[in-house]
């Protein structure tokens, strides 16, 4: 639930480059007073100029709406260094490059700069949240949000607090994102996080199929994006394993051990539900818990939901790869 609107808020951007310059686009659209901070004045301002621009080319295109230009103008500024842009900032979000020393760097001279109860932010993809939290004084208002490229147009933003963040902060956090417009999940800082980790492991499964040519990287994106990827705009693999059946799953780990016993082990939490008789959907019970008698609502939701997502991308056509 949204408790402060984000009209209310001030907010800087520290490097506002591609993830920083979409992100600060979000946040500006969303109401926030919004600065943007740079290596220079210079380089700020260009971005700031770039942001204009590309939003009157995204209006243009029907991608944002009619006038975003207009509040961009009046939420949007390019300070002259990070000193300025943070200092009466609420919410500050660093999006310079993945660079431990640069982060720790940036991070120290914001935390210097940054009114003491000011929540800071790091977009990085890869890096320890605990590690980056170093330079940061009172560390409990420190934490990850990771937007997705292009951030403009990626609804979800992953939140990573780490050992010491408040639970205050990550509240705040929360409130600022969904006022922008975008979901939350809230996940541990571990290696990868959760985005990524998940990312990566398709595409090592995909990277393996293609080295020991069993298929070409072209078939293995055909079969990813008309089959079970397909599904993913709508449902996780939690609520997929729940529709398909955890006994199905089940049966399925068994085959892949032939091959492969230790890559494809039977997860607990699995074998754990089959064995107390959850077998997902079918029996009202599965890792969401989906009452028995919503399933004829949810198989037409699903049905709906394939049918509309075949239609819209027959109305774009295919990607222009290749
Ligand atoms: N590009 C992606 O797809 C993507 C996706 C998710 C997260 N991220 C993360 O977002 C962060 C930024 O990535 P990006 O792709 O926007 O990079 P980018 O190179 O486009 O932007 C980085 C910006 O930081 C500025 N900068 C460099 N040093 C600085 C300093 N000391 N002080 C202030 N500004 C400084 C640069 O001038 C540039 O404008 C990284 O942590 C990256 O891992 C990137």
């Amino acid at each position: 639930m949204t408790t402060t609107p984000n009209s209310a808020r001030k907010i800087a951007v520290v490097g506002s480059g591609y993830m920083g310059g979409g992100i600060a686009q979000v946040l500006a659209l969303g109401g926030a007073r919004v600065a943007l901070a740079d290596v220079s004045a210079e380089v700020a301002q260009n971005n700031y100029e770039r942001l204009l621009a590309e939003s009157d080319q995204f209006v243009a295109d029907g991608l944002f709406p009619e006038g975003s230009t207009a509040i961009l103008k009046q939420n949007l500024w390019a300070a002259k260094d990070i000193e300025e842009a943070v200092a009466d900032a609420d919410f500050i979000e660093e999006a310079v490059p993945e660079v431990i020393a640069i982060k720790h760097q940036t991070l120290a001279r914001i935390s210097a700069a940054a009114r003491p109860d000011a929540v800071i932010g790091s977009n990085t993809s890869t890096i320890s949240i605990a590690e980056l939290s170093e330079p940061v004084a009172n560390p409990e208002r420190f934490l990850g949000v990771h937007f997705s490229n292009p951030s403009p147009f990626i609804p979800g933003v992953e939140i990573i607090p780490h050992a010491g963040t408040s639970a205050a902060t990550i509240g705040a956090v929360r409130d600022l994102v969904h006022a922008a417009n975008k979901q939350t999940a809230v996940v541990k800082d571990v290696t990868g996080f959760v985005l990524n980790r998940l990312q990566y492991a398709l595409f090592h499964e995909a990277a393996q199929l293609v080295e020991q040519e069993i298929a070409t990287a072209e078939d293995v994106d055909t079969l990813v994006r008309t089959t079970f990827g397909f599904r993913l705009p709508f449902f996780g693999p939690f609520a997929i394993a729940d529709m398909a059946g955890l006994d199905v799953y089940n049966f399925c780990y068994k085959s892949l051990q032939t091959e492969f016993p230790d890559r494809f082990a039977t997860p607990r939490i699995l074998s754990d539900l089959v064995e107390a008789g959850k077998l997902g959907t079918k029996t009202g019970a599965g890792f969401l818990n989906v009452p028995a008698e919503r399933t004829p609502e949810l198989i037409a939701y699903r049905n709906r939901a394939y049918v509309a997502m075949q239609k819209l991308i027959d109305e774009l056509g295919p990607a222009p790869i290749n």
